[in-house]
């Protein structure tokens, strides 16, 4: 049985103005996302209906350029859509101006991307505190003692990001994501850049995020060992979800990936055979 943090479940929760619902933490109505235009126009999102439940973790999969990081990046509002809707906690957030999304990723999303991104000039715990300095938040202490300690770096709080490991620098790039205790935490392949052992450790924590803090997670990854840690895995394909899996484990998902290589190889040899046709 999982356990919420009360002051997080008060502050994580909004109130959906549109019929959303109320356990959805983020929603996808239709969305294209072009880039270019013309002959040239690449299809990155061909029309997304995703719901994201709050307090679930769940991992976006898909072959290289199949649209993972776009709908990332649109989900979070760092990128615009060409059509359709992002709902976030019953805010449609495509129709928000540059400031209110600044302020929506301030206070609501935490962020955790593979090459960590910490600030190197600083120690472990400026890092963690670095959002709420940045937008003048009052710091939680009990809560960054809660979060310090489950993540194991109670003794590394004074060291720079160069006097820790890989795996320790993306705890407290996890930290960093979740002291402003975010409604919805983005990574993006969280642990591409650490040995098994490290990775073992970092998913093992995203997922007591979820479990005992009632955190809703969303990661982008190509390692089917790390979207076993998720709830839920959905396989991406060519800018539409293709597989949508409750519990994934590695060999189900090894064989839905293999199965979208195979799929894409036997399409791309289709059009090349018909584009040399045409040529002759
Ligand atoms: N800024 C851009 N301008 C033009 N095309 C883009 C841009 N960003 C992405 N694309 C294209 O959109 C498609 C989807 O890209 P995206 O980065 O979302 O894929 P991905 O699944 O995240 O790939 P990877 O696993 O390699 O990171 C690709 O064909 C890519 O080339």
């Amino acid at each position: 049985m999982s356990t919420v943090n009360p002051t997080y479940a008060k502050n994580s929760l909004a109130n959906p103005s549109n019929g959303m619902h109320r356990d959805t933490a983020i929603e996808t109505i239709d969305v294209v996302k072009d880039y270019g235009s013309g002959e040239n126009t690449v299809h990155a999102l061909r029309g997304v209906n995703v719901a994201f439940e709050r307090g679930k973790f769940t991992a976006i999969m898909g072959p290289s350029g199949s649209g993972k990081s776009t709908l990332m990046h649109t989900l979070a509002g760092l990128d615009s859509v060409s059509h359709g809707k992002i709902v976030f906690s019953g805010f449609d957030i495509t129709s928000m101006n540059d400031t209110d999304l600044t302020m929506l990723r301030r206070h609501r999303i935490g962020f955790i991307f593979q090459s960590f991104n910490l600030l190197p000039m600083f120690t472990a715990k400026q890092n963690i505190l670095m959002p709420l300095t940045l937008s003048g938040g009052k710091v939680d202490k009990q809560w960054f003692r809660m979060l310090t300690e489950t993540l194991g770096l109670k003794d590394r709080l004074s060291h720079r990001p160069n006097e820790l490991s890989g795996g320790q620098q993306q705890r407290v790039a996890i930290a960093r994501a979740l002291i402003t205790k975010p409604d919805v935490v983005f990574a993006d392949e969280p642990t591409g850049n650490l040995d098994s052992v490290s990775s073992a450790e970092v998913l093992g924590f995203l997922k007591k995020s979820v479990t005992d803090f009632g955190q809703t997670i969303i990661m982008v990854t190509h390692d089917a060992v790390a979207a076993s840690y998720a709830d839920r895995a959905i396989v991406f394909a060519d800018g539409n979800i293709v597989a949508d899996e409750t519990n994934p484990n590695p060999d189900r998902m090894n064989d839905l990936l293999m199965q979208e290589r195979r799929r894409s190889l036997a399409q791309q040899t289709v059009t090349s055979q018909v584009n040399s046709a045409l040529i002759r």
